[in-house]
């Protein structure tokens, strides 16, 4: 895109400003560096907040960083990766939809029941949650997540993620295992389920997420994070 620029991810100047204070910050990073056992600098985010409300999408080449960004978001590193720096977050709970639906359930305790001991939420309310993401057959409610489809997988793990009420939800490449029906959908999903205080942050390749979701759009690049501003938007300053 010829009429984007790039610059360095930065605090949001509303937070910043402290204008709005309606503007509920979510989360804040500030000199974050995951760095790998032999000392090589893995990640690095100079300076960034999360708003409440936010839609964020993060795109970059593999091995980029993406996931790791979204590990520092969480809070979780993968065993050996050190993190340093300031990460302060408001968050009580984070969802997160991962790339394969089935990595967010046990395998074996069928779907409805192992969202009711997950979340709490009453059968009534599972039952809304799953027809909402299309799962409308009781008959899925009482299989198990292997025995599910990749597309009713990813789309229970959207319904999960809804179930936690989290503040913040976030997903690391939810489309990419998926054909382009099932990812619609499931983009469809993730945009109705997340309510409008909810902030999602979406990791991904797909060019076509970052254009359905993108009001914010952060690219990790050898490891850096930048955030992308289209030129209107620097213009106004309004971000
Ligand atoms: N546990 C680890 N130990 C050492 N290096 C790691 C570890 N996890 C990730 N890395 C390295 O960190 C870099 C970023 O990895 P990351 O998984 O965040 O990339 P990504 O952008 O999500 O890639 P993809 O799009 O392929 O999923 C890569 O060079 C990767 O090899």
């Amino acid at each position: 895109m010829s009429s984007d620029i790039i610059q360095p991810a930065r605090v949001h100047p509303v937070a910043a400003e402290g204008r709005a204070s309606e503007d509920l910050l979510v989360l804040s990073l500030r000199d974050a560096e995951v760095r790998a056992a032999d000392g090589r600098t893995l990640l690095r985010a100079v300076s960034l907040d999360v708003l409440a409300g936010q839609r964020i999408v993060v795109t970059g080449p593999s091995g980029s960083g993406k996931s790791l960004l979204l590990s520092t978001l969480m809070g979780r590193w993968p065993v050996g990766l050190r993190f340093t720096g300031e990460r302060a977050t408001s968050a009580d709970r984070i969802g997160f939809v991962p790339q394969r639906g089935l990595d967010a359930f046990h395998p074996l305790i069928p779907l409805a029941r192992q969202l009711r001991l997950v979340t709490g939420a009453t059968p009534g309310r599972i039952v809304q949650v799953l027809e909402s993401v299309g799962l409308d057959d009781p008959g899925l409610h009482r299989r198990r997540p292997t025995e599910l489809s990749g597309g009713q997988a990813q789309r229970a793990s959207v319904a999960l993620a809804a179930l936690t009420n989290a503040p913040l939800i976030l997903a690391d490449e939810p489309t990419s295992a998926l054909d382009h029906e099932s990812r619609d959908q499931t983009l469809r999903l993730l945009e109705e389920i997340v309510g409008p205080q909810q902030t999602l942050v979406v990791a991904t390749h797909d060019t076509a997420v970052a254009r359905a979701l993108g009001a914010r759009h952060l690219v990790v690049s050898d490891g850096v994070v930048t955030e992308l501003f289209s030129r209107a938007e620097r213009d106004s300053g309004a971000r």
